[in-house]
């Protein structure tokens, strides 16, 4: 792929900001299924209101990718209206086969069931951010998620860390590359599609990636005997190019910020939900948004969900293009960023909403 051609096998795997340890959260509902430290609670404002908005979870747009690779221009409309509108879409006829995603979430719920003493053999040490625990962990009065999560670079394969790639149980380590490599093919057709709908030749983004990065986090949400008091992931936006995410069949708990309201995504069978993030918004200039989102938790189940994130190379320069200035936005709304900047940036925040975009942002309002 001509994007992986740029940088030799030979360059050293990327360091990340560290995070702070914090407790386990699923071992903490385990000793005590209804205990919720003050760490966890979060104020008034912030916290989850129970107004059921699930009415407008089926106003978010489902795309399928096989009538776009076909070129049907209805859904390339679809898809240039989702990304402006909502940031976030339903894929359906992606191509990754059933059994994978099955395998996948076989595989990783098995891993979360291990005891504690196994996940940790792949703790996330004090100096990284790969491993088993917690990201985006920056001071000690941070009120914290209600999750923990397994976070592994993919892509390209010399970045691995291997030894955070748990060894059992036998063949999550397989299933990790299978998953990954197919939702990789399936992030690269995006990239060119949306290459497309910038009024570009297609393989334009991922030339501006320098190199395709990819990295995978997996989400576990505990149940929570207050789930009105707490956030699984707070509120933030994704720093890379974009994000595809896998979500359990049945249990809802991804919630985006749509016209002031929180929508919340709930799952579609073998659906995966993308969405754009900064990298597409500062490329396009504020054309596509790279919306809010957070995760909710609820009293009855964990929840698992299985997000991957696509983004450049850390010497990538991202800044608006050329050709996404237009008469209706003719001023840029970000300056030249370094990506490995901006993303080291981003994680020496605690996540909060857009705060983190502000590094590359031009603001033009006073
Ligand atoms: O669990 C979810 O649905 C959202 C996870 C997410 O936004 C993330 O990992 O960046
Ligand atoms: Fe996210």
């Amino acid at each position: 792929m001509s994007s992986n051609e740029t940088f030799s096998e030979i360059e050293e795997a990327p360091t990340y900001e560290p995070s702070i340890p914090v407790p386990n959260v699923q071992e903490l509902v385990r000793k005590d299924p209804l205990q919720v430290p003050q760490r966890y609670v979060r104020d008034m404002e912030d916290r989850p209101n129970d107004t059921d908005m699930s009415h407008l979870s089926s106003l978010i747009p489902i795309i399928d990718m096989s009538l776009l690779l076909m070129g049907n221009e209805d859904e390339l409309n679809k898809l240039d209206l989702a990304c402006q509108e909502w940031g976030f879409f339903q894929l359906v006829n992606h191509g990754v086969p059933n059994e994978v995603l099955q395998k996948m979430k076989d595989s990783a719920a098995e891993f979360f069931d291990l005891p504690l003493e196994e996940k940790n053999k792949y703790a996330m040490p004090s100096n990284d951010v790969q491993g088993y625990g917690h990201a985006y962990v920056v001071s000690e009065e941070q009120i914290l998620d209600w999750s923990d999560a397994l976070i592994l670079v993919v892509h390209p394969s010399h970045y691995r860390k291997l030894d955070f790639w748990p060894k059992s149980p036998k063949g999550l380590k397989e299933i990790i590359e299978e998953y990954s490599n197919a939702i990789q093919k399936v992030g690269i057709e995006l990239l060119q599609l949306l290459s497309h709908i910038m009024g570009m030749e297609k393989e334009a983004l991922l030339k501006l990636h320098k190199q395709l990065v990819q990295a995978y986090r997996v989400n576990y949400y505990p149940p929570c005997s207050k789930p009105d008091q707490v956030i699984g992931v707070s509120p933030h936006s994704d720093s890379g190019t974009i994000a595809i995410l896998m979500q359990e069949d049945y249990i809802s708990g991804l919630q985006i910020q749509h016209k002031g309201e929180w929508v919340p995504v709930d799952p579609i069978p073998n659906a995966l939900v993308v969405n754009v993030g900064d990298v597409i918004e500062m490329w396009s200039n504020g054309k596509y948004k790279s919306i809010i989102h957070r995760a909710v938790t609820n009293t009855e189940k964990a929840r698992i969900s299985y997000a991957s994130f696509l983004y450049p190379h850390d010497e990538a320069e991202i800044e608006p293009l050329d050709r996404m200035l237009s008469p209706q936005s003719p001023q840029r709304m970000y300056k030249r960023v370094k990506f490995g900047e901006y993303l080291r940036n981003s994680l020496k925040m605690k996540m909060e909403g857009k705060a983190h975009t502000k590094m590359a942002r031009i603001d033009t309002i006073a």
